[in-house]
């Protein structure tokens, strides 16, 4: 079974208007038709794409397609949705056996719902996403209700509407024109079309207030949140003192590495790393490279940090729990918050940091060396 996708997209959206067409209109910062197309092509089921577009529309599409690396027929559409179809099916490549036709206008389209119409297409020659109306429905005229009107029965009609490819090639060639989808085409032709079960969020631009909720619906989808966790080690070695958080402490020791070995540091940072599924700080800064040998720790945070940013995430929270008998962590904690608050670009109250001992058991109850413990909680909203 080959599936290709005829894009409609010739229209000229009068009813939402602006200096473009709505199908080239920005939609969370990529034309609505560019996610359009990119939703079929990254549908492992559809194997070929027609767009139908309007003569004069060649610039807009290939600005929308801009860094879409995408194998796609275009052809000039009609006066009127079906013409334009019916020019789209006129282009779908040799071999195709079911036609998916949807509005370029509906840029949400979820894989789901066009797994839902290709299997339904196994069964039945056409078949088509609708939602079944659930409000009370009236007949009215010049602002007055005239009469209640039964909604049994009633859907709202979405498309992509499948077909197999010779039935509604057969019924287009056969209808006088003025259908206002391709599902009214293929009953006028006796085809047998099933319903499956629509998306209220496959909506299709129609008003200029259907922007702002499509753009709630891709906030939503988008919406990300992350947790990371960090764990690191290191061992006491002769020293005045050892660095935490960026903060030198005063003891009688210091702390061994190759770098300055600021153990709490590490642990958040591998913690963002952990988060991002980004490798760990070994990776990013071997220990076998002698230029991190000494340095300051806030090179390897900054680092992750900006990570975080370059995916369009921001560090929601970060919770650090340093494992020592000693130095006390307590007097100093406040300064070693304020200092990774600086480092990492967040409020105070979005870092925690905190000491407990392990009662003089294992290697930290010994004062053989700290332990650091790190959970970091990342959001894209
Ligand atoms: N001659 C036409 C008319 C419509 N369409 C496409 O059919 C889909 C659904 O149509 P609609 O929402 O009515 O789009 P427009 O015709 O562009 O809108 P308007 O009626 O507001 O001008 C859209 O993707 C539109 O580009 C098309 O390819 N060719
Ligand atoms: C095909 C369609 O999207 C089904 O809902 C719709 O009929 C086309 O758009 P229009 O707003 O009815 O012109």
């Amino acid at each position: 079974m080959t599936v290709t996708a005829i894009i409609v997209a010739a229209g000229r959206g009068t009813r939402v208007g602006g200096d473009r067409p709505k199908q080239y209109q920005p939609l969370g910062g990529r034309a609505v038709l560019g996610r359009t197309v990119a939703g079929f092509a990254a549908h492992p089921r559809v194997t070929g794409l027609v767009v139908v577009l309007h003569p004069d529309d060649a610039d807009l599409f290939a600005e929308a397609m801009a860094g879409l690396d995408l194998a796609v027929t275009t052809v000039p559409g009609g006066a009127t949705r079906d013409a334009s179809v019916a020019a789209g099916l006129g282009a779908v490549p040799s071999g195709t056996t079911r036609v998916l036709i949807h509005d370029g206008a509906r840029p949400l389209v979820s894989a789901a719902l066009i797994d839902r119409v290709i299997d339904a297409l196994d069964t039945h020659p056409g078949a088509a996403p609708a939602l079944a109306v659930t409000d009370a429905l009236w007949r009215g005229a010049a602002g007055r209700v005239l009469a209640p009107h039964p909604r049994d029965g009633l859907f709202r009609a979405q498309t992509p509407q499948g077909f197999r490819i010779e039935a509604i090639r057969a019924a287009h060639a056969a209808h006088p024109g003025g259908a206002a989808d391709d599902v009214e085409v293929a009953l006028a032709a006796g085809l047998d079309v099933a319903i499956v079960e629509g998306d209220e969020d496959n909506l299709k631009i129609t008003h200029a207030q259907d922007f702002a909720r499509a753009e709630r619906v891709l906030r939503e989808r988008d919406m990300d949140i992350r947790t990371g966790n960090g764990f690191d080690v290191h061992a006491f070695c002769e020293g005045d003192g050892v660095i935490l958080c960026g903060i030198k402490v005063p003891h009688d020791k210091a702390l061994k590495g190759h770098s300055d070995a600021d153990v709490g540091m590490h642990a958040v940072t591998d913690a963002i790393y952990g988060a991002l599924a980004d490798g760990d700080i070994g990776q990013h800064f071997p220990p076998s490279d002698p230029q991190w040998k000494g340095a300051a720790s806030d090179i390897f945070l900054k680092h992750a940090v900006g990570r975080v940013a370059e995916r369009g995430y921001r560090i929601a929270h970060a919770d650090l729990t340093l494992i020592c008998e000693r130095p006390k962590i307590g007097p100093v904690a406040g300064a070693m918050r304020a200092e990774m608050a600086r480092l990492m670009g967040i409020e105070l109250d979005r870092i925690s940091v905190k000491a407990t001992t392990s009662e003089q058991l294992g290697f930290t109850g010994r004062e053989e060396g700290i332990a650091a413990l790190a959970t970091v909680t990342l959001v894209r909203p």
